[in-house]
């Protein structure tokens, strides 16, 4: 089985990728797996900079091909932010529970009709002698008064799909897979770098 391993420690983002890759048989690794002492700092300002450190750090490392996932939240009523910043959005020891508390609470004013906001992902792949590329993938929904659903992992409670009628969090795995950023990034990913995951008779 071909390996695939994405410069991530965060479970919920392996969790996606292991639906999402479902379909290729290949296995999920992330840096609980390769290299759990290794911590990227996130010092760009872009989804693309963040994206392109991770990935190139861990392929340098590990000598062997890596995608990288950078993502956030964009929400419209608050210019964008907390975007790139959006792990951290609650300041030192951020948790998912405290990121969503203050975003409700920053947009506790603003009327529904203006709480429209976008998940972004920025996927970088790297590796040895190889350009880094990008994919990108956007989702479009609005931020709820409170959260709902106990799937997925971030900003999903409050994060609501206008054509699934439903949160984030409420959806199955499956059904993330296929309306998310991160599946709209992978779908870029495999219409652009065929092979990567191996080819069609290897599947
Ligand atoms: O599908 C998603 N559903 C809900 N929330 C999401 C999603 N995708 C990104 N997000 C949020 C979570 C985190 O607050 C930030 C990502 O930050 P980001 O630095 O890319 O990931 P991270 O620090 O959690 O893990 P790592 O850098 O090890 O990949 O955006
Ligand atoms: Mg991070």
């Amino acid at each position: 089985m071909k390996d695939v391993i994405i410069a991530t420690k965060n479970r919920g983002k392996a969790k996606d990728f292991e639906t999402l890759l479902a379909p290729y048989g290949v296995r999920v690794l992330t840096l609980h797996d390769v290299a759990e002492d290794l911590d990227v700092e996130e010092t760009g300002t872009t989804f693309r900079e963040n994206a392109r450190l991770k990935a190139e750090t861990v392929a340098e490392r590990l000598g062997k091909i890596v995608i990288a996932d950078d993502s956030g939240l964009a929400v419209d009523a608050l210019d964008g932010r907390p975007g790139v910043y959006s792990a951290r959005f609650s300041g030192e020891g951020a948790t998912d529970e405290r990121n969503i508390e203050k975003l409700l609470g920053e947009l506790k004013k603003v009327p529904d009709e203006e709480r429209t906001a976008r998940f972004i992902c920025v996927l970088a792949v790297a590796g040895p002698g190889l350009e880094t590329r990008f994919f990108e993938g956007a989702c479009e929904g609005r931020i709820m008064r409170a959260p709902a659903g106990d799937n997925g992992f971030g900003y999903d409670p409050v994060f609501y799909v206008p054509n699934e009628e439903r949160t984030m969090a409420q959806l199955s795995p499956e059904e993330k897979a296929a309306v998310s950023h991160r599946g709209a990034a992978i779908r870029q990913l495999e219409e652009e770098a065929r092979g990567l995951f191996g080819t069609e008779e290897d599947r």
